[in-house]
């Protein structure tokens, strides 16, 4: 194309004909080659890898698993706190599936109550469902296709999204409320210090982190003059209730920290926090981001003078009385949070999903196709267009499926099932070092740890994976 048409805008407004933009045409600028190199570290493959190491070889592991295929009911309740109860044999079994395949119904019931998974699938791509279908055991497949109803009314709640605070914007905009909540005997706290949380391990869940939490009076007077303090929110919607803050602690004496909980640290927030219990992750999520934006946004984006914090951390007001941010609608005094599309791509047939590779990723992973949304795009238009760059396949209906904070530093992922009118894949070789369809089974093997060749998919803390799992699951007799 030789020519290009331009809109023009003054001072923000269009300028317009009767019925149009007035348009100009102009030479096209050659368009600029954008190297998507991004600094952010990817999801651990040695994280996933020593925990299945770890568990597999472990005899508890076989023990629990045997427990079930038995029926052994007392010695399988004693094992269930001190195993991962969607824990997989080497043939992606579960202790559900191997229940299911012996028609033991009080495990299974056991295993429901506790919230096991039970939408899994072996390296067969078979569900605990179609093993109990196959084996004509009754009474359990009609449990597990009860619960499996049930889910489908569930709202599905992604890693990070499990926030159990009232964010009460009400207080926070209320200076002298929010000064007694500051004040309230049972505030609690958690520390950050340089964008880093502090964590200790879970004793309820073994091998997950949450944060350390303060009271008042366990902290020292100077901390709460000297650090940021953002409001996350009250514990219940009474404006009496316990509010939590996160503080920002700044260089110097962090001694107090140590003396109430010696075995914690300080951590590099990714993957670390990829581990912790689900209602932390999502304190985490509302913190971190906050705090990214204050650390990244300290001067005004509109004249470039000093900004003071307010509303908990979650405005900053220019200084600048001159400054045109204070009048008219002006959104920069407000966190930011980067809207982004994640698609599963079926492929015309809907036997195959479209997975692609980048290539800061782990070797072997493949994950969904991801991109940032545009300004004045819509949910849609940015879903086929992220898809159409990246690969080259062409996209007709999108839809809605759940989203994901993604607190590095805040963006949204917003997680839909693109169906695709075409096959031919072209990647975009800056983005995209491979991308390729696969079928069901396929998927199957890769949930189960079992894919001939390694290739695995991002860990279930990650929308794709859920994405991904979705659609394997969801009508798994078709393989
Ligand atoms: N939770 C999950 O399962 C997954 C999350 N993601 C996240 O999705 C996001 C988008 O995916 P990408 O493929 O990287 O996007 P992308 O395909 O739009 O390409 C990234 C490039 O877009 C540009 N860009 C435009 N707006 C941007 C913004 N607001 N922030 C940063 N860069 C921007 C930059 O040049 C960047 O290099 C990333 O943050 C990534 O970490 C990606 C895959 C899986
Ligand atoms: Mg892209
Ligand atoms: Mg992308
Ligand atoms: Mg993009
Ligand atoms: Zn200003």
């Amino acid at each position: 194309m030789k020519i290009s048409q331009y809109f023009l805008f003054e001072t923000h407004s269009p300028v317009l004909t009767k019925s149009s933009f007035f348009t100009v045409k102009k030479k096209l600028f050659n368009k600029q080659e954008v190297c998507a190199k991004r600094p952010e570290t990817i999801i651990s493959r040695k994280m996933s890898e020593e925990t299945d190491v770890e568990s597999k070889d472990s005899e508890l592991v076989q023990r629990f698993l045997d427990c079930a295929a038995r029926g052994d009911v007392e010695n399988f309740e004693q094992l269930l706190g001190a195993v991962d109860i969607d824990v997989k044999s080497d043939r992606g079994w579960t202790a559900l599936m191997f229940a299911a395949r012996n028609g033991h119904t009080s495990v299974i019931n056991i295993l429901v109550q506790k919230g096991c998974d039970v939408n899994c699938l072996n390296a067969s791509g078979q569900t605990a469902l179609e093993i109990a279908q196959f084996w004509n055991h009754k009474e359990v497949a009609s449990i597990l296709s009860q619960y499996r109803q049930q889910l489908e009314y569930d709202q599905i709640h992604n890693y990070y999204s499990l926030n159990p605070l009232y964010r009460a914007s009400d207080v926070r905009k209320d200076a002298k409320q929010l000064e007694s909540a500051k004040n309230n005997k049972s505030a609690k706290f958690i520390m950050f210090s340089k964008l880093q949380p502090f964590l200790i391990t879970s004793e309820e869940k073994k091998k997950k982190f949450k944060f350390a939490v303060f009271t008042l009076d366990q902290l020292p007077s100077s901390i709460r003059e000297t650090s940021t303090l953002i409001f996350l929110g009250l514990e219940t919607w009474d404006p009496v209730s316990s509010p939590w803050f996160a503080v920002d602690l700044v260089e110097g004496d962090h001694s107090f920290i140590s003396k109430y909980y010696p075995d914690g640290s300080f951590v590099a927030p990714f993957p670390t926090t990829m581990q912790m219990i689900q209602s932390h992750a999502g304190l985490f999520a509302e913190a971190h981001s906050i705090l990214c934006w204050l650390d990244k946004y300290r001067f005004c984006p509109t004249c470039g003078s000093k900004q003071t914090v307010i509303e908990g951390g979650y405005k900053q007001v220019c200084n600048n009385s001159d400054c045109t941010s204070h009048k008219g609608v002006h959104n920069t005094c407000y966190p930011r949070v980067d809207p982004s599309l994640i698609m599963l791509v079926l492929s015309p047939s809907k036997k195959q999903c479209l997975l692609g590779r980048q290539k800061r990723f782990p070797p072997k992973m493949f994950s969904c196709l991801a991109g940032f949304m545009e300004p004045g795009e819509s949910i849609e238009d940015t879903c086929r267009r992220e898809i159409e760059e990246e690969s080259g396949v062409k996209v007709g209906r999108v839809d809605y499926h759940s989203s994901q904070p993604w607190p590095f530093p805040a963006t949204l992922m917003l997680g839909c099932i693109a169906h695709a009118r075409t096959e031919t894949i072209t990647i975009d070789k800056d983005e995209l070092e491979e991308a390729r369809w696969f079928s069901r089974a396929e998927i199957a093997q890769m949930l189960a740890g079992q894919h001939p060749d390694g290739l695995f998919i991002p860990p279930s803390q990650a929308i794709a994976h859920q994405l991904i799992k979705s659609w394997a699951t969801s009508n798994s007799a078709n393989l």
